[in-house]
């Protein structure tokens, strides 16, 4: 197929035809002809930046934007449907799932084609059809338990969280070389839906997923400045929720917001990410050592800090700050661990409602009610802008101070059975699963793996009774672990789930000296190649 001179290879199947139709492939095409030399420029500078940072660099708030950040400005008017966003619910692109939680109650949807999603050709294309199909209300679907599935009425609002900048989408290419998963995503969707979405008296929304800094804001803008021109819709139409879930970015919030200014729809706290990018930021830094996962919770300082200046910075520019992700997800068969899931969650939200939040996400319908309850006493009002907190006062070192406590050999063996169970299931093509009663995604794997890259290059004596945490110690507990997954999957199962190449993915990853910038990278090679060979 040819984009005006540029080749395009893609692989077809049924309905495919809908989303890649000529008209739709020459518009991704043009964004890639405009915008992708800009975005590999990006990527440099974050490599820059980490070059710098394992020589010792230090982050700070940035000298050539005081400006922005101390003059008066606000994001332009919310749209009417993103005005009370109290409960948003997020998930992968499934058919059954959109429908799901477009039901679910909360107030919106967002959509993924990230964290949750293993991006197959075939979940990145029926996503694109399902959300199509849910937008002019023609969705439904019929279980193989003869479980039917339709819309309900009043359909929470939605949103798209396209990939990130770092991703390719391999199956579709211009002049052999493959698309940005981001323009690919966000281009599709945009070209098929927004007028759609205008008609029926929503908008084109987004939430926009681990930029770095407000230049990656500044692409993004200029992009839906152009593809607004281009599609002949107003601009200021497309609204984008950035995602502050890398460290960097704490440091930019005022400019990311400024960037998008008249596209904004604030800011979130993508909290597992963030303890990612900040252990993957400070990889060389001897003194920078995470204890055990479950211990860095919203509650250490470093993270509390981010959230209540996010919390400051959108309420000064107008803008809702939404809160993050608790794991927790309703316990099937034992009422106590079901109980204890909610009482976190209900701690967790009633933290952030009363710290100003303005909504929050959560990972299951059955949470929904629950969130929705916490934010209705906390937040009478659609939202609380008006609650400027600034008492707030959040330094450069409250945002990186050293969260403390103890690394188990429990921590250690989870992180090793997470990272395994999570990137087999991701090769199977299931982005979020249930890992011992937590939602598990990219990015609470991410932290699984770079914590036991971490913790096996630190100084001796670093687990709780006294002992090294070494490459020997890692590869017993990787065999004893693969072991347990193979009793408890059985023989055929274990060879048809990807269970070796992901642990094999994993030694990789934790062996190697070069710390991999994101594990689907390397993960992403082994699924174009498809399931178990
Ligand atoms: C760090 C971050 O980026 S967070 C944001 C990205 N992560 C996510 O969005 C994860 C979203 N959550 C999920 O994917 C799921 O809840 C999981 C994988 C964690 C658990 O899913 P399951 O094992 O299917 O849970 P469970 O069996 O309890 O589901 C019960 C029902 O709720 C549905 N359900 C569960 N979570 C969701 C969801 N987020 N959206 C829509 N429906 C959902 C299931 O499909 C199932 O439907 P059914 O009864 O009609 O068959
Ligand atoms: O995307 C959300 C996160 O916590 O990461
Ligand atoms: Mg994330």
């Amino acid at each position: 197929m040819l984009i005006k001179n540029t080749e395009v290879q893609i692989t077809s199947e049924e309905r495919y035809e809908e989303i890649l139709t000529p008209e739709a492939l020459e518009f991704i095409g043009k964004l890639h002809n405009h915008f992708d030399e800009r975005r590999r420029n990006l990527l440099e500078i974050r490599k820059k930046l980490q070059e710098k940072l394992n020589e010792g660099g230090k982050l700070d708030f940035l000298k050539e934007t005081k400006d922005v950040r101390d003059d008066q400005w606000e994001i332009d008017p919310l749209p009417r449907d993103l005005q009370d966003r109290r409960v948003e619910i997020t998930g992968p692109v499934n058919r059954k799932m959109i429908i799901n939680a477009l039901n679910s109650g909360a107030k919106t949807f967002m959509a993924d084609f990230e964290d949750a999603t293993s991006p197959t050709w075939e979940n990145m294309m029926q996503g694109q059809i399902n959300l199509r199909d849910a937008i002019r209300k023609q969705i439904d679907f019929q279980a193989e338990n003869g479980k039917s599935y339709s819309l309900n009425d009043d359909p929470a609002v939605l949103m798209v969280r396209p990939r990130g900048w770092h991703l390719e989408e391999k199956n579709i290419r211009v002049n052999n070389k493959p698309l940005s998963a981001s323009l690919v995503d966000f281009g599709l969707y945009l070209f098929h839906n927004a007028k759609e979405l205008l008609h029926r008296g929503t908008g084109p929304y987004f939430y926009l997923p681990k930029l770095e800094n407000h230049l990656e804001a500044r692409l993004w803008n200029d992009i839906f400045v152009f593809v607004q021109n281009d599609l002949g819709i107003p601009q200021g139409t497309i609204k984008a929720t950035v995602l502050i879930e890398t460290i960097t970015a704490a440091f930019e919030m005022d400019e990311i917001l400024y960037e998008l200014k008249e596209h904004s729809a604030g800011l979130n706290c993508g909290r597992w990410d963030y303890i990612f990018s900040y252990i993957k930021k400070f990889q060389t830094d001897p003194d920078v050592i995470l204890p055990d996962r479950s211990i860095v919770t919203m509650e250490v300082p470093f993270m509390r800090s981010y959230s209540l200046l996010a919390i400051k910075t959108c309420h000064k520019r107008g803008a809702p700050a939404i809160g993050g992700m608790a794991a927790q997800i309703p316990v099937k068969n034992n009422d106590q661990a079901n109980e204890a899931a909610f009482n976190k969650v209900r701690a967790d939200k009633e933290r952030e409602v009363n710290d100003g939040h303005d909504g929050t996400w959560v990972a299951h319908p059955g949470m929904v009610q629950l969130v929705r309850d916490v934010f209705d006493k906390g937040m009478p009002a659609p939202n609380q802008i008006s609650r400027k907190r600034e008492d707030v006062k959040v330094t450069a070192a409250d945002l990186v101070e050293i969260p403390k406590g103890a690394i188990t050999e429990q921590g250690l063996r989870t992180n090793i059975n997470v990272g395994i169970l999570y990137i087999a299931a991701w090769l199977s093509g299931s982005g979020a699963v249930p890992i011992n009663n937590l939602m598990e995604d990219a990015a609470t794997a991410e932290i699984s793996r770079a914590q036991v890259w971490q913790w096996i290059r630190h100084p001796k004596g670093i687990l709780s009774d006294g002992r090294d945490i070494t490459l020997e110690l890692v590869e017993t507990i990787l065999e004893e672990e693969i072991t347990q997954i193979k009793g408890n999957e059985g023989e055929l199962n274990f060879r048809k789930g990807n269970y070796e190449k992901a642990a094999q993915i994993f030694h990789n990853l934790i062996n190697q000296d070069l710390f991999e910038e994101f594990l689907t990278l390397p993960a992403y090679g082994q699924l174009l190649k498809g399931g178990n060979e």
